[in-house]
This record gives structure tokens, sequence and C-alpha cells, in this order.
């Protein structure tokens, strides 16, 4: 058994990863500062698996919060979830999103290092690719210019953690890079809530089929791709949070530093999508095709096999689960946690 700190656990893929390491039997330390989550996360959390997890509030660029947090718990490894991740947003404050992304990242490392904790699991995104050349994306592609300071910032947090392997390789890091999370925990009791109007396909998906949006907007339909629409890896939430579990086994063999794509190889268009989820769901997805949006791209999907040949991971769940398990997250929460 571990004890496992996890940054930004309160959110949609940190609670899915929080619950399968309790299940798994570990000790969870969440450290969040709740900016785009409640603490309602956890508690369903510990509700679905009859545990507890040590909550502190607070905030990863408050190097004496984790000072505190690192001397009164013996935490083993580190996952780092937390971090802002809407992409227009990142455009229009792109210092909020280094200094929260970026800097924040500096102070728990510097913090790790001098608790002498030095295994870490970074969240990082296929967005580190930049427009593909090639597909699917495997890990030995030079990373490409992200279009906007979210992902720039995911790539910079990258640099970073390379250079800190060079310079002292005691560390042992995974940076996982993941395609597009969809889905919820099968419970309905856990999902995505996003603030606002939902940027990614799938929360506006589910919000149209709850009336609480009219149409989807779907981003051009000129696109070099089957159907027109743009492609791209959907993943189930809970493959990914598996993922993450994987990677800590692997991180514990002492391999120094490692990166992985987390996705299913395969892609969809966002109309195979609206298909699928009206199948699965019941609900009829009115949608109009509107201009594609910018920073865009084509088709993006993961070559998954070093995840399976080194981590010993596939991605189980497929399109009809991650439509089934977000719609049924989202009509039995229709205000999401509120
Ligand atoms: N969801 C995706 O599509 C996607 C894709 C690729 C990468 N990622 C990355 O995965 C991670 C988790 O994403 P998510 O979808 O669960 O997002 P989320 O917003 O639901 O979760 C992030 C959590 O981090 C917390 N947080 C943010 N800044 C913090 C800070 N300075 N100190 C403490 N807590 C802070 C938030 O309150 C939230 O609970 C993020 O780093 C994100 O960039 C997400
Ligand atoms: C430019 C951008 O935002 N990139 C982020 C977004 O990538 P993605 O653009 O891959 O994810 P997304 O969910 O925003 O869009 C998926 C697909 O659906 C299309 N679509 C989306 C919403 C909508 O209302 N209508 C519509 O047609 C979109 O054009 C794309 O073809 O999310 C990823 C994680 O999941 C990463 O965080 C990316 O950095």
């Amino acid at each position: 058994m571990s004890t496992i700190l996890v940054t930004g656990g309160a959110g949609y893929i940190g609670s899915h990863t929080v619950l399968q390491l309790l299940e798994n039997g570990d000790q969870v330390v969440v450290l969040d500062n709740l900016c785009n989550s409640s603490f309602e996360s956890l508690k369903r959390v510990s509700e679905l698996t009859g545990k507890e997890v040590t909550f502190v509030e607070g905030d990863i660029q408050d190097s004496s919060t984790l000072d505190d947090l690192f001397s009164h718990h013996k935490i083993d490894s580190v996952i780092h979830f937390a971090g802002l991740k809407a992409v227009g947003e990142s455009v229009e404050k792109p210092l909020l999103y280094y200094r929260n992304n970026v800097y924040g990242t500096l102070v728990l490392c510097e913090a790790m290092a001098k608790h002498n904790v030095k295994n870490i699991v970074f969240s990082s995104s296929a967005t580190v690719y930049g427009d593909p050349t090639t597909l699917p994306l495997h890990e030995n592609l030079p990373t490409g210019q992200p279009t906007n300071p979210y992902g720039q910032s995911k790539l910079m947090v990258e640099l970073v953690l390379r250079d800190l392997y060079q310079s002292d390789n005691s560390w042992n890091i995974a940076i996982l890079r993941y395609f597009n999370p969809a889905g919820a925990h099968p419970s309905g009791r856990i999902g995505e809530d996003p603030n606002g109007i939902p940027n990614n396909l799938m929360p506006f998906i589910t919000q149209v089929a709850t009336g609480k949006r009219e149409a989807l907007s779907v981003f051009g339909d000129d696109y070099d791709t089957h159907d027109g629409t743009g492609v791209r890896d959907y993943i189930h939430v809970e493959d990914l949070a598996n993922g993450h579990l994987k990677a800590l086994e692997k991180l514990s063999e002492g391999v120094g530093l490692v990166t992985y794509n987390l996705g299913t190889g395969q892609g969809y268009s966002v109309l195979d999508m609206v298909r699928e989820f009206e199948k699965q769901s019941g609900q009829a997805i009115p949608y109009n095709i509107v201009p594609r949006r910018s920073g865009d791209i084509a088709a993006c999907y993961a070559d998954p096999k070093l995840a399976k040949e080194e981590l010993d991971w596939t991605a189980q769940k497929g399109l009809a689960e991650m439509c089934r398990d977000s719609w049924h997250w989202q009509s039995n929460n229709p205000n999401g946690f509120k």
C-alpha cells in the first residue's frame, strides 16, 4: 500500500483516478484549490468506495502549504492533475495559465525535491504534438507547436521535467499524453462538470440532450476526414484513470523518465459521436454546421502500442460506453455537482 498525493484530485479525471486508487488499497491525499471543482466529487468518491480521502484545500503555487503537507504525510508518489485547461481562456489570460500550470509545477517539484519525494506522474496532452503531419501519433515524433498558451504550458512542463531528470536521475517521471477524455463512472455519481458553456464536444452534446443548450455547432464539415468533420481519439475516463495506476506501478520499478500516449488508437468524427450518442441515449441531438474553430486540426489519434508494451495498459471501453456513461451522469445530474 502506498500513499499518493493527487493534485487536482477533485476534478474530472482526478476524481475518477482517486476512486481507483482507493479501490486499489492506496491511501490518497488530495490537494486542490477547488477553482474548477467542488468537494462534492470527493464526498461521492468516498461514498462509492466506502473509504476516506484526506483533503487539503490549497494551491500548488503555495510552497508553505506543500511544505506542511509533505511534513505531515509520508507521500510515496505524486499524480499531478492540478492545472487550468480552457483553451480559449488561455488565449485571453496567458499569464494566468503560465503562472498556474508552469510556475505551479515548479513549486510542486521544488517541494518534492526538498522532501525527497521523487516519483511524479504528469497530465500532459496530445496537444503537444501540434498539427500532426503523420498519423497515428507515436511518442517518438517530435513535439510540435501548440496553438495556444494552454498547450504551450503543457509542453513547457514536459521540458522542465526532462531537464529535472537530466540533472538528477533519481527522479522517476511519467509524462502521460491524454487524447480526448469522455464518459463518467458507471454509477452516474461522478463525471465532468464544466463551468459555463462547455468547450469540449461531449459535455456540449450532453447539455443539448438535457435541453440546456439548443443545438450543437459542428465546427466545420470540410476537413479531409471520412465525413468532413474533425476526427479525435476519444478515451473513456475510467481507462484513462487506470493508466495512472499502471504508470505508478512502472515508476516503482525505478524507470527514470518515460512518456506514454493514453488513447485508444481509434479516431471518430464529430458526426460519428452525435450518432452514437443518439443511439445510446435515445435523445435527438440537433446540430448546425458552422465555420471551423480557429486552432482546430483535422484529425488526431494515438498510436497506443508503447503503453501496451511497457505498462500492460490498453483502453477497454469503446464509444458506446463513453456515450452511455456520459448520458447517465448528465441526466442524473443536470446541474453537475451543484
Ligand atoms: N480533460 C481533458 O480534456 C484533458 C486533456 C489533456 C490533459 N488534461 C489535463 O489533465 C488535468 C486534469 O484535467 P481535468 O479534465 O480533470 O480538469 P479539471 O479542471 O476537472 O481538474 C483540474 C483540477 O485542478 C484544480 N486546480 C487547478 N489549478 C490548481 C492549483 N493551482 N492548485 C490546486 N488545484 C488546482 C482544479 O480545481 C480542478 O479540481 C489537467 O492538468 C488538464 O490540463 C485534461
Ligand atoms: C483547440 C482546442 O480546443 N484544443 C483542446 C481540445 O481539443 P479538441 O479540439 O481535440 O477537443 P474538443 O472536445 O474541443 O473537440 C473535439 C472535436 O469536436 C469538435 N467540436 C467541439 C465542440 C463543439 O461544440 N463542436 C464541435 O464541432 C471540434 O472541432 C473537434 O473536431 O481539448 C483537448 C482535450 O480534450 C485539448 O485540451 C486541446 O488542447
